[in-house]
């Protein structure tokens, strides 16, 4: 997987477009990309930056090979002197990135790709599907993470991912949003995400009688043992004999049995019934795991019932964001270098959501000193600087007399250099880390942006010279 090479998994006009710039003399021409997206999934009040690791390795890996070329020559569009071009080229761009487990927001750049057109324009498809995709199941993850509070998640969705880089790169996504562990084998080969999990319904109707199977399995992992009860029926024959083989074959042998997953009808009720059984069979420290088609909003439902579940696993509806299956995240020419200045470059629309922030820019996050929370994200030029020792004005940039002016706040770049001129200058850190830099990030997010349903419109507003610049560039281009 590491070492796979991706370099033509581009969309096919980026290499039409690549050979007519080569044509047209523009090949050495620099140009600005910003990736950023407009709405959040399933309308929340943020999103979950995710991705990067597996951008960088494609940046770092990126040449075409000579089957590709030949490919390239057979279909009898391009020049040869441009085959010659890409062929012995090498990635030279400067990128710059938000990292991995940040909350992101709508309409701010979270990554900037510099560099010679050609380059900066063929790396548009794998820059945005990585991070659309790892970034669409963060987010989900930790939605469904939040409705748990505290009760741990686990994702149980390989078998239902779109593909199988949908379900290995999905557990690391779903491990980043705060997922304690994952089904998925490969998952713990490759990314160290502790994989875990119960028995299947096969196991149960494998052997004569339930009870058998829970023995077999019970005798083989006594120390571990956890058994699946709604094959036939929860009350009546699931939890008695989940209770007659702990005795039996785990208790005796000295071990705590570990639990019980309940799959099918009412998780309310099957598990407040279960939880009492249990207890007064002597295992109050026998944990009840539930499953079956859950996401944030029906963990947050049986939890307001009183439900007594102890762990969810959570597959369909997580690992493939079921509810809003696709994360915005668009690739946008910001600005062109001539003679060694930037020009700034804006995208136009009757939309005025879909106006591009214009120019090569900066990213600050602005913190409430006192509390630590999150006030508000300012795009600012490259060469300005938010001096957060004295008061800073703050305001919307549309409807410019809303404007707040900040105090006693702390601000921070959330752009970090991983290339220059093609050279990585930046080393991932291992998963444990984004997902523990996640949770600290989330929670520098005050309620009202976390809430599920209408959540507060985080600002993201521009500095007034670059709010400037986009609108005399609105004033030149929109011909009024
Ligand atoms: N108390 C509850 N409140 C809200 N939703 C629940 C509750 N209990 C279960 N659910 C959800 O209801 C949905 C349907 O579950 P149910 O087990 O009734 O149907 P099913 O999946 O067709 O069952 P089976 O697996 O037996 O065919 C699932 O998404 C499940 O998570
Ligand atoms: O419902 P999800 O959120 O996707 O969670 C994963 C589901 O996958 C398994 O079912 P499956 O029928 O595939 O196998 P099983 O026989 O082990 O239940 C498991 O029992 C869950 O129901
Ligand atoms: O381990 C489990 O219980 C499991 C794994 C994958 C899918 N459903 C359940």
């Amino acid at each position: 997987m590491k070492r796979m090479n991706l370099t033509m998994l581009t969309d096919f006009y980026e290499i039409t477009m690549a050979n007519g710039y080569f044509q047209n003399g523009l090949k050495d021409k620099i140009a600005y990309f910003d990736m950023f997206f407009r709405k959040v999934p399933d309308d929340g009040g943020f999103a979950i930056m995710a991705g990067l690791e597996q951008v960088i390795q494609y940046l770092k890996n990126l040449h075409f090979d000579d089957a590709d070329i030949e490919y390239l020559r057979g279909k009898g569009l391009f020049n040869e002197e441009f085959l010659q071009y890409i062929k012995e080229f090498k990635f030279s761009c400067d990128v710059w990135s938000v990292l991995e487990g940040t909350p992101v927001f709508p309409n701010e750049p979270i990554v900037t790709v510099r560099g010679p057109v050609i380059e900066a324009q063929l790396v548009e498809t794998m820059i945005l599907l990585t991070i659309n995709h790892q970034s669409l199941i963060a987010t989900k993850a930790n939605r469904i993470v939040r409705a748990a509070q505290g009760r741990g998640v686990l994702e149980f969705g390989s078998r239902r991912a779109h593909g199988y880089d949908g379900a290995i790169f999905g557990a690391r996504a779903a491990y980043i949003g705060g997922c304690a562990g994952s089904a998925c084998t490969i998952a713990e080969q490759d990314f160290n995400i502790p994989a875990a999990g119960t028995m299947a319904h096969s196991w149960v109707q494998m052997f004569p009688k339930e009870i058998d199977a829970f023995r077999a399995y019970a005798r083989i992992y006594p120390d571990n043992c956890l058994v699946l009860v709604d094959t036939y029926n929860v009350l009546k024959s699931g939890v008695p004999n989940a209770i007659k083989v702990f005795n039996e074959e785990v208790v005796s042998r000295g071990f705590r049995p570990k639990g019980i997953r309940i799959d099918s009808g009412d998780i309310t009720y099957l598990s407040q019934k279960s939880r009492k059984m249990l207890d007064d069979a002597g295992f109050p420290d026998c944990k009840i795991v539930a499953s079956n088609s859950l996401d944030e909003y029906i963990i947050r439902d049986i939890l307001v019932q009183g439900a007594e579940v102890d762990l969810f696993g959570v597959g369909e509806r997580l690992i493939t964001s079921k509810s809003e299956p696709v994360f915005g995240g668009v690739y946008k020419l910001v600005a062109v270098e001539e003679e060694g200045e930037i020009v700034p470059k804006i995208k136009i629309s009757e939309n005025v959501e879909k106006i591009t922030n214009p120019g090569y820019k900066q990213v600050w996050r602005l913190f409430e000193r006192t509390s630590g929370k999150a006030i508000a994200d300012v795009l600012t030029l490259p060469d300005e600087s938010i001096d957060d020792t004295r008061p800073y004005l703050i305001f919307d940039s549309e409807h410019t007399w809303k404007r707040l002016t900040v105090t006693d706040f702390r601000a921070k770049r959330l752009m970090t250099q991983i290339f220059d001129h093609g050279v990585c200058v930046y080393e991932s850190p291992d998963l444990q880390a984004i997902k523990d830099y996640c949770r600290e990030q989330v929670d520098t997010l005050w309620d009202e942006v976390l809430r599920f349903e209408n959540p507060h419109n985080y600002y993201v507003d521009l500095s007034k010279d670059l709010w400037d610049v986009r609108e005399k560039l609105l004033i030149e281009f929109s011909g009024k």
